[in-house]
């Protein structure tokens, strides 16, 4: 069946590495006549082009070598029968081509199909390409006419459909395909297809929902190909966004939590002023509905009161309760957090654990130990790191930790036995014996400074009522995200109004 892949609010959509739809191709393979999963996938392809583009007058399929091209052949053909007029570039070979993608050209070609050497010209914003050149075979970086073409593609005034996965992504990761490695940019001339849209064929890809897919990948449709739910484990999934639950009218501020804010270096220490980082946590806490929110400023005193913010209390970092707060521990802490990193690790009943509190336990082996015993203790414990963050933690670099994030989070999970927020487009939330969560919600007008805190804030108001540190984090980042998509398109989106747009 042909859906878009957004989650239904009762039911996760599995996402499945290209491991795991592989096993799955071949158990469908054995119980299914010769040819049928590739007709049911260029059946989907040729619908779902015409849904898109109904008055196109010329369809560009660039097809590649393998079977991907294969889907691309029998949409062809399928498409040429429902009257369409279509252009099939081809880069395989009949003698090296699958006996499935042999099977489509023959159909293609008794369909009428038009081959051509070289792109169509003059294509419109009616018309419509297809690219059929690679999907979960991809190996290495596309070069030559295969370059070409997608260049031909992604400049052309016809919006583009990846069949399966952009060309040029990854389908497990979302970076690109480099030679010899992978890119989590996209370099000037990096050759991958820009689609508006992609149909994922039997599996929906995680590389299509986190790091570059989100920009490559255009609006997802999943197409199970009549096949049903798969064993195999999926290795993420995509949740959708739960309404907040309504408060009960009997309930009073002691049911909300307690928030201590552990952060903001004072000005004076090293001319380094970071207490807004603080303060914005704080306010996203208050306006996420917390209890009461605290905030304890390691500005040595230097800042006594906050007019602005009447609701938050100042506390010295002596007089707060970590044991009945839940703490949030970290922005803008700079060298100062140092100092109650170890009290913070070793007390706190639940803890959000954020920028420079991380790069300090990075930097700190015993810090690290501390932090590790938590698990053992089961108190709750959300690391929230953004990519260069988790670098540190992981002893790699930020570009590593880009070029396969389910991998990374996955590797701090095990590393440190809590509950992950990798964030960036697409945030990952791991956790252990969880499956993983890729978040939908959110867009680049978060790429500004102190939404991290925002989070971070959201995050620690969230797990001071919500038992599962796991399903804490995912709420909160999706909220956040959610947040950012419908905050006013003609405002600047800053994070003290993400953090006051939150709500309880
Ligand atoms: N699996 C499923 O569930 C189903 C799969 N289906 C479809 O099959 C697709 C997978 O097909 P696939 O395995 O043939 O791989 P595909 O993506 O066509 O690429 C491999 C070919 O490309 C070549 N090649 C690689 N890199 C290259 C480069 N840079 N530049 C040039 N060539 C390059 C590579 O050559 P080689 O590396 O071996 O030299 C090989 O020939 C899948 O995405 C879906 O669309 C559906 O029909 C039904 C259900
Ligand atoms: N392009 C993007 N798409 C979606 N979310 C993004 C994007 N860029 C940033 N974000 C989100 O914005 C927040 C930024 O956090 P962070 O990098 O820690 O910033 P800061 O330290 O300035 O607060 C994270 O939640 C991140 O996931
Ligand atoms: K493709």
């Amino acid at each position: 069946m042909l859906r878009p892949a957004v989650p239904d609010p009762s039911r996760p959509l599995p996402l499945h590495a290209v491991s795991a739809t592989r096993a799955i191709e071949a158990a469908a393979a054995a119980i299914l006549p010769p040819h049928t999963l590739m007709q049911r996938a260029g059946l989907a392809v040729a619908r779902l082009a015409r849904a898109l583009a109904p008055h196109a007058r010329t369809i560009w399929i660039a097809c590649g070598p393998g079977n991907n091209g294969g889907d691309g052949l029998e949409a062809a053909a399928q498409l040429q029968g429902l009257g369409s007029s279509v252009v099939v570039t081809w880069l395989g070979d009949p003698d090296r081509a699958s006996p499935d993608t042999r099977a489509s050209l023959a159909r293609a070609q008794a369909a009428g199909v038009g081959f051509a050497p070289a792109p169509p010209d003059g294509l419109t914003p009616r018309d419509l390409c297809i690219d059929a050149l690679l999907g979960i075979g991809a190996r290495r970086a596309p070069q030559g006419r295969m370059a070409e073409w997608i260049a031909a593609m992604n400049a052309s005034a016809a919006p583009t459909l990846a069949v399966d996965v952009p060309t040029g992504l990854s389908a497990d990761t979302g970076s690109t395909l480099i030679s010899g490695a992978q890119s989590d940019h996209l370099a000037p001339g990096s050759s991958v297809i820009h689609a508006k849209f992609t149909l994922s064929l039997l599996t929906l890809k995680p590389g299509l929902f986190t790091a570059l897919g989100r920009d490559t990948a255009g609006t997802v449709w999943w197409d199970d190909l009549d096949m049903p739910p798969p064993a195999e484990s999926a290795v993420a999934e995509l949740r959708a966004t739960p309404p907040r639950p309504p408060r009960p009218q009997a309930s009073h501020k002691g049911h909300w939590g307690d928030i201590a804010v552990i952060g903001g270096e004072g000005l004076a220490r090293r001319g380094r002023g970071m207490t807004g980082a603080a303060q914005l946590a704080a306010t996203a806490a208050l306006h996420a509905g917390a209890g009461r929110v605290m905030l304890c400023l390691l500005d040595e005193g230097a800042l006594s009161a906050l007019p602005e913010q009447a609701e938050l209390m100042l506390r010295r970092f002596e007089a707060i309760d970590p044991q009945r707060s839940t703490v949030v521990c970290g922005c803008g802490g700079g060298e100062a957090v140092q100092t109650v990193l170890p009290e913070v690790l070793e007390h706190s009943a639940r803890l959000v654990l954020d920028a420079d509190a991380l790069n300090r336990i990075a930097a700190d082996a015993e810090l690290r130990t501390r932090l590790q015993r938590r698990q053992q203790s089961h108190r709750a414990t959300v690391l929230t790191p953004h990519p260069l963050e988790a670098a540190r933690l992981l002893g790699t670099d930020a570009h590593s930790v880009q070029a396969d994030r389910i991998a990374a989070a996955r590797a701090l999970v095990a590393a440190f036995g809590c509950t992950v927020i990798l964030k960036g487009s697409g945030s990952i939330i791991a956790a252990p014996d969880r499956t993983p969560v890729i978040n939908t919600t959110g867009n680049a007008r978060l790429a500004t400074g102190g939404t991290g805190d925002v989070l971070a804030g959201l995050c620690g108001a969230r797990l001071a009522v919500v038992p599962d540190p796991f399903e804490a984090a995912v709420t909160a980042v999706q909220e956040h995200g959610a947040a950012a998509d419908h905050f006013p398109p003609a405002q600047a989106l800053t994070a003290l109004r993400l953090a006051q747009a939150l709500q309880p």
